[in-house]
């Protein structure tokens, strides 16, 4: 097991390259179960969550051969292997494994996922949205079953704006007979990557990114190639940082209009925010303001950003309160920036931070991936050395964080952890 270290005080200068999407990825190799012949997807992240699914692929039957960026998955052998336990239980996005191989084999058994502990996260939309295409659905010893005799459009309402039920019907709903539309649908971009990918599978699909998609079902989907669309909440979180201990960084590789809500912000707190086709330019500045910042489904506020804002606020003048309308209990971060010295407390779904305060390095455990963002962030800031364990979570989601810090001057560096150190880790 490693912790990661960072000595604190150095500016960020140069230029880092954002990688593919994580929620892209996650949801599109999977989405390969449903072709009938290779399929290869370029400018993948390296992170685990890519690396998992990749192995629950091979598991199933699949072939996955990984050149470079580029991943060339071959769905013709897999089968509907039932997933209850294991690794499937490591990621959020393994529920992808429902809807890909309900549409492909009409049967699938897929353990509850994991991922993120941001308080409740029920997948009752992804299982409304299955019955209504004809599957029937149990929940036994915490994996879903789930069979269809065969799957028939259906019109879908769904009751929150969800992610994971949006992509998730929608990969069902590409191999159902007939028109299904998917009301009060999520909007994010990946939505509109996992659909292009599906298009170009020969799936028929239109509104993806609006709130209403409508599917026309097909009797076989093919091979392709297709490019991701890269991280908006990694060069978000880049871009945080940037803002919190940058002269001048060129954050590479990004789709402006994808990061608007966060750069509106951080022009609001006094942060230099210019942009061109794909990329952004972030000049720090030393004085800045607070805000307020509510998270909203897209195109609002990303919750996902949440923590590292968060992080970068307790360096602005005057009160600021962050508030999280998607996740109950996404605050696990604050106690850790306590502990670095910020004046933050928690008030119901709200973090009111009153700044600004001068962090101090500490040891601190990222419970959660953006958690670990935002601990890296107030690292980035503090003075002397911060530790952070839990790096697992970091790992899922950030690819090549120490070299992409490390080429824009940061002082970070990741270090084996003593047997003494994991007990305490594991114990604490
Ligand atoms: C792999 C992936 O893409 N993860 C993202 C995805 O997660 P995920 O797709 O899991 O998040 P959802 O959009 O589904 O969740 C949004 C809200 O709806 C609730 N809900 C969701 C489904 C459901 O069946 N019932 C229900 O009540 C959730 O508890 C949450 O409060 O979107 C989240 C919200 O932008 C992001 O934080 C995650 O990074
Ligand atoms: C919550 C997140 O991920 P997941 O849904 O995969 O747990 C995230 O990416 O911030």
């Amino acid at each position: 097991m490693e912790k990661l270290k960072i000595e604190g005080g150095h500016k960020l200068k140069g230029e880092v390259r954002i990688s593919g999407a994580k929620n892209s990825a996650v949801a599109l190799i999977p989405a390969t179960i449903l072709a009938e012949s290779p399929v290869t997807i370029e400018g993948l992240p390296d992170i685990s969550d890519v690396a998992i699914l990749s192995s629950l692929i091979e598991e199933i039957g699949g072939s996955v051969s990984m050149d470079a960026h580029e991943l060339k998955i071959n769905p013709e052998k897999m089968i509907s292997m039932p997933l209850p336990n294991g690794k499937v239980k490591r990621l959020r996005a393994s529920y992808y494994l429902m809807g890909a191989m309900l549409g492909r084999f009409k049967k699938a058994v897929v353990g509850l996922p994991g991922g993120c502990h941001l308080g409740p996260r029920p997948i009752d939309q992804h299982i409304k949205g299955f019955e209504a295409l004809g599957a029937k659905v149990t929940n036994e010893q915490g994996a879903i079953y789930l069979r269809a005799e065969e799957l028939k459009g259906a019109r879908i309402y769904l009751d929150v704006v969800s992610v994971g039920a949006t992509i998730n019907i929608m990969l069902a709903a590409v191999r159902a007979k007939g028109r299904t539309v998917i009301e009060n649908a999520a909007k994010e971009p990946e939505i509109i990557d996992v659909a292009t990918l599906l298009t170009s599978m020969g799936a028929r699909i239109k509104g993806a990114g609006t709130d209403v998609i409508r599917i026309d079902g097909v009797d076989h989907l093919s091979g392709c190639r297709h490019s991701i669309i890269p991280d908006r909440i990694e060069a978000g979180t880049y871009m945080i940082m940037a803002a919190s201990m940058g002269e001048e960084v060129l954050i590479d590789n990004v789709i402006p209009k994808h990061i608007e809500p966060l750069i509106a912000k951080l022009r609001e707190i006094g942060v230099e925010v210019q942009t061109n086709d794909d990329q952004v330019l972030i000049r720090g500045k030393e004085n800045l303001k607070a805000a307020d910042i509510k998270t909203l489904v897209h195109p609002g506020f990303p919750t996902d950003l949440q923590q590292p804002i968060t992080a970068l606020l307790t360096k602005a003048e005057g009160t600021s309160m962050v508030t999280d309308t998607i996740y109950s209990a996404r605050f696990k971060h604050i106690d850790e920036l306590r502990r670095m010295n910020a004046s933050v407390k928690v008030e119901g779904r709200s973090a009111i931070i009153n700044g600004p305060t001068e962090l101090q390095g500490a040891k601190v455990k990222a419970s959660d991936l953006r958690a670990g963002a935002a601990l890296v962030t107030a690292g980035l800031m503090a003075k002397g050395i911060t530790e952070i364990t839990g790096l697992e979570h970091i790992d899922r989601g950030y690819s090549h964080l120490v070299d992409k810090l490390s080429g824009l001057g940061a002082v970070i560096w990741r270090e084996r952890m003593t047997e003494q150190e994991i007990e305490q880790f594991q114990n604490s």
